[in-house]
């Protein structure tokens, strides 16, 4: 233990932090056609006119909430240079709320001053929303209400509520606007239409990103993470074509980079090169495929085990039957009751959406009927790391 030493070592990174999710960057690159239109959207607010509600929606990473935050910062600094302007932002990220009632807790102790909070629970639901109402009809001027991934609410109650307020007159003395932000892209389509049509106004789509634009994103965020001339050729160009494929996602890109940066480091490495790319990819998938095994259920993961040894067996692709039968085994050799053929074929299915194992259908001709094939599509090695916590534990 007394070998064991800390050395700094600042020969890849000059701000490591600039990858990382909280880094918010002072310009948002390859959005353009998203925050022109986001700007229109938020223009009557520095006329000093009713603000409209706005709903962004677009997957997850695409820049929905990077770039609401860049623009109520600069409608902001804009907004104190015009003196009838009086602006307030509130911004609540809804993931672990879950109700509407919650969310109106956390909003009024948003606007609330700390000595003056409000618990969870106690309340009927109507004082809640009175105490809302209150704290914003006492700000005046205007208020803008950022809901981040509002899909998390399990009823539209605040949704209808706080939209409406206005013309329901609940508040008068301020000029509210409501901004939803959601990655469900069919949260709207299931909104009753009356939330609809008030809550989503204006409504601005955010696309996913494609390998230019990601290569804008990184190439801003190599200027301010990485020593001088570290990253060889092709590096940037290699993470945004990663990226891309993988849903258009800007954090996930970074994370590569970063990832990327990380095995140069522990390598001794002067440059980052395409390798460490490729190899910080097997990583981070390799994490990703353990990580979603891990919360999988125990038939799904016993499921998954059984596949797993027949392609050790050498025995893949394997049909349904088979899967089966060593599921079975594997099953009783535990103690456990294995469940039906039907849950079996359930879980395959599952285990292809998430990406672990790969189904092909075959059909054998005119009165043969159809089967299906299954495999790994992931290394046996990372699926069972994430199977041998649940395994050792019952085995
Ligand atoms: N255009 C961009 N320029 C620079 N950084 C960006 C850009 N878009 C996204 N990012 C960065 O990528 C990460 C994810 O972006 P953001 O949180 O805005 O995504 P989102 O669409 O709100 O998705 P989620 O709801 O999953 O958070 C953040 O670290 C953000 O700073």
């Amino acid at each position: 233990m007394s070998d064991i030493k800390f050395v700094p070592s600042n020969d890849i990174f000059a701000r490591r932090e600039a990858l990382l999710e909280e880094w918010t960057p002072d310009e948002l690159v390859g959005r353009d056609e998203e925050l022109q239109q986001y700007h229109s959207a938020l223009q009557p607010v520095i006329n000093n006119e009713t603000p409209s509600n706005i709903f962004l929606y677009g997957k997850s990473g695409v820049g929905k909430t990077a770039a609401t935050r860049y623009l109520l910062r600069a409608l902001e600094r804009d907004a104190e240079s015009i003196p009838e302007i009086d602006l307030h932002t509130v911004e609540i990220n809804c993931d672990g709320l879950n109700s509407s009632y919650q969310a109106a807790v956390s909003l009024v102790n948003e606007l609330r001053d700390p000595s003056d909070q409000i618990s969870n629970t106690g309340y009927p639901q109507a004082s809640v929303y009175e105490f809302l109402f209150d704290e914003l009809n006492d700000l005046g001027g205007t208020v803008l209400i950022v809901l981040d991934e509002v899909d998390h609410l399990e009823d539209d109650s605040l949704l209808y509520q706080l939209p409406r307020a206005r013309s329901n007159n609940d508040v008068t003395d301020t000029k509210l606007g409501v901004i939803g932000i959601s990655n469900d892209l069919d949260f709207r389509s299931g909104l009753s239409s009356k939330v609809r049509s008030s809550l989503c106004e204006k409504e601005v789509s955010f696309s996913a990103y494609d390998a230019n634009e990601l290569r804008l994103v990184l190439e801003q965020r190599r200027e301010v993470a990485f020593q001088d001339g570290v990253l060889e050729d092709g590096v940037i160009e290699m993470c945004a074509a990663f990226g891309a494929k993988d849903s258009g996602d800007a954090r996930k890109a970074l994370d590569l980079l970063l990832e990327a940066g990380d095995i140069a480091r522990e390598d001794g490495s002067e440059t980052i090169t395409e390798s460490c790319v490729q190899r910080a990819r097997d990583r981070l998938q390799r994490d990703q495929v353990i990580e979603g095994i891990r919360n999988y259920s125990q038939h799904g993961q016993l499921v998954l085990y059984a596949l797993t040894q027949l392609q050790k067996n050498g025995a893949t692709p394997a049909r349904t039957r088979e899967v089966q039968d060593a599921y079975e085994k594997i099953a009783s050799k535990r103690q456990l009751s294995p469940v039906s053929e039907r849950s079996v074929r359930d879980y395959l299915g599952e285990l292809e959406q998430l990406g672990i194992i790969g189904s092909k259908v075959h059909n054998q001709g005119k009165d043969g009927g159809k089967y299906k094939e299954h495999q790994l599509v992931q290394s046996i090695d990372s699926v069972e790391n994430g199977l041998s916590v649940l395994l050792d534990a019952d085995a």
